[in-house]
């Protein structure tokens, strides 16, 4: 198997993705942390890695890759891991896609943007708080959330069948991420309640042990998104 070496952040939500998907799958990596709160994406070292500045990165013997749906599905082609994640079933693997492809501007675009506009930006790097673009964010990621809950989920176990695939894992950790602005996803959506729950606990303690550091930075910065909140 080749060594792989994996460059991520755990404040990144497809880093946490991969991060949990490789310790559930037993993909065995060796851990590159990038600082990005110190700029270590913008350093020549890593820019030598990525010349697009982000995480994650993987390394697999000298084949370096970046974009989280491209690694994922390179490494279920690659290792051997679980049917489930990425069936080679045609039909299943077409459902899994239509998710990984219709996330890129639903769930990411607004879920991601939304937080960088309302917590990043605004108590990170002190940028004057955009009020309206807030407020446009919010109302396009609730339609989001109300089509996983109404269209997604309906009457499925997961987003792409009756068993997990990488489709929920790359998903919990972009709808976990507005936690983080004060924002439940989970309020008044039963469907994407449960599937949470049956998420959560399919990967368990990965899935926590990617979550803690998100966790302990909601916690830190509770009073200032607090005060940012009480002005949206
Ligand atoms: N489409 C990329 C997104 C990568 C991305 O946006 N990474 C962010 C963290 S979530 C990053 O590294 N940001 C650092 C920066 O923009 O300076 C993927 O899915 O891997």
């Amino acid at each position: 198997m080749a060594k792989l070496t994996f460059y991520y952040n755990l404040l990144s939500q497809p880093s946490r993705a991969l991060y949990i998907f490789f310790k559930k799958a037993e993909v065995p990596f060796e851990k590159k942390v990038v600082d990005l709160m110190k700029g270590e994406q913008f350093t020549a070292e890593f820019e030598a890695i990525n010349p697009f500045k982000k995480v994650p990165v993987i390394n697999a013997n000298g084949f370096v890759l970046s974009e989280s749906i491209a690694i994922l599905r390179y490494i279920c082609r690659t290792y051997k891991v679980a049917d489930h994640w990425y069936p080679k079933d045609s039909v299943k693997q077409a459902q899994v896609d239509e998710y990984l492809e219709w996330q890129h501007t639903n769930t990411r675009a607004n879920c991601a943007l939304y937080c960088l506009h309302k917590v990043f930006w605004p108590v990170l790097y002190g940028k004057p708080l955009n009020e309206r673009r807030v407020a446009e964010l919010e109302k396009n990621m609730i339609t989001i959330l109300d089509l996983i809950e109404n269209v997604w989920l309906k009457n499925k176990m997961f987003l792409c069948g009756n068993e997990i695939s990488i489709s929920d894992i790359i998903a919990i950790c972009e709808i976990e991420q507005p936690r983080m602005a004060g924002f439940n996803p989970y309020a008044n959506r039963p469907n994407l309640t449960s599937w949470k729950m049956r998420t959560v606990k399919y990967l368990s303690p990965y899935y926590e042990e990617a979550n803690e550091i998100l966790e302990m930075y909601v916690a830190k910065h509770n009073k200032t998104i607090g005060k940012l909140n009480s002005h949206i």
